[in-house]
């Protein structure tokens, strides 16, 4: 296999490290990851942000969810006033967050200061109808990767993807089961926390749309049908974000079937990609694999928001911190392996 010399010169540069071959584990993957995204030996993490993206469902009034439909916007303006989960976690490891109103039901005051976005005041009832219009899932698209270009031209180069939308598990368990081939039982799970009552009532509800609105196995129109606005603005804002070279931090498992969905758009967007965590959600760990993904943390986390994002990104300091500042064996002068018993492990 073609090695590029960038490839073989990280690869030194980790393993002549001040420390047992292999020994950070996963943390040399990432410095390598994030170096190979930056195209340099010597990365740097540049105003890192989230970006939370909320919508609202029409199939959330087939309660799908544990949670009332306006907890979406409760929950934005939530975010406005900082006292959200995502809020604390952005100012404990110092990441900027902007939210956007890819579709919630309810107005947000003009100068309230969020990403104003919105294609319509939630999608469709997917159970019925489509979720959204082409020309809805045009503007999603474009929005999204406006807010990329923004953030990029504002000079940052890593980004953590999020969301917020009662009913979106449901979006993103049948987009999964659609674009993985996996039958739908393994890829829908209680989201907020059903009971197992409302738990086997949201199966029998997904597989009935399927029914209604047929096995969509092309990426864009499974997500015009089955998707949410905010999961298909972040589809437009992952793509955008490669296209840029930028680092992109996915959360959990809304977020992941928004990659899998950029993922079957342009298969190259997984360069860019470093998963945050594993979510407690049913099939957010068979949709990793899947997708061959590592998630850096595994937390018990289930509450979305780019919540993953934010305690993962100290972890990609870390690794980039010990690419750039840590000795090399020569450095410090400590007895290191040769080049040939390193290349022979
Ligand atoms: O990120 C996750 O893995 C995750 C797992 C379960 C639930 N959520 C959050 O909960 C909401 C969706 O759950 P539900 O039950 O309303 O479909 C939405 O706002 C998500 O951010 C998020
Ligand atoms: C309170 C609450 C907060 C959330 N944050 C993301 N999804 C959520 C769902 C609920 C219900």
């Amino acid at each position: 296999m073609y090695t590029s010399s960038l490839e073989q010169t990280l690869r030194r540069k980790i393993d002549f490290k001040t420390k047992p071959l292999g020994a950070l584990g996963l943390l040399e993957k990432l410095a390598f990851r994030i170096a190979m995204i930056q195209k340099t030996e010597t990365p740097v993490l540049s105003d890192p942000t989230i970006v939370v993206f909320a919508g609202d469902h029409g199939i959330a009034s087939e309660g799908v969810s544990a949670y009332p439909p306006e907890v979406t916007f409760q929950m934005v303006e939530n975010f406005i006033a900082g006292g959200a989960a995502i809020n604390v976690f952005c100012r404990q490891n110092g990441l900027g967050l902007r939210v956007v109103d890819a579709g919630v039901r309810y107005d947000f005051s003009e100068n309230a200061p969020i990403i104003h976005a919105k294609a319509a005041p939630g999608t469709a009832n997917f159970l019925r109808e489509p979720a959204m219009t082409d020309v809805q899932l045009a503007f999603c698209l474009e929005q999204g990767a406006l807010v990329v270009h923004n953030l990029r031209r504002d000079a940052s180069n890593v980004v953590g993807f999020g969301e917020m939308g009662i009913g979106n598990t449901s979006s993103a368990s049948v987009l999964m089961s659609l674009l993985t081939g996996l039958p739908l039982d393994a890829c829908v799970g209680r989201g907020t926390g059903l009971s197992n009552e409302k738990f086997a009532r949201k199966k029998e509800i997904l597989a009935e749309a399927i029914r209604v609105n047929g096995v969509q196995t092309d990426p864009r129109e499974a997500l015009r049908t089955y998707g949410g606005f905010e999961i298909a603005q972040m589809v437009g804002a992952i793509r955008a974000a490669r296209s840029a070279g930028m680092t992109i931090l996915i959360d959990g498992f809304i977020s992941t079937a928004a990659a899998l969905v950029a993922f079957r758009m342009q298969p190259n967007v997984l360069d860019n990609i470093i998963f945050s965590h594993r979510s407690e959600e049913q099939g957010h760990a068979l949709l990793l694999d899947y997708l061959g993904a590592e998630p850096v943390l595994q937390l018990q986390l289930r509450l979305g928001e780019g919540t993953g994002c934010a305690l993962a990104y100290p972890v990609l300091k870390n690794a980039v911190a010990f690419l750039n500042q840590m000795s090399s064996f020569e450095e410090a002068g400590v007895s290191g392996k040769t080049e040939e018993q390193r290349i022979e492990e």
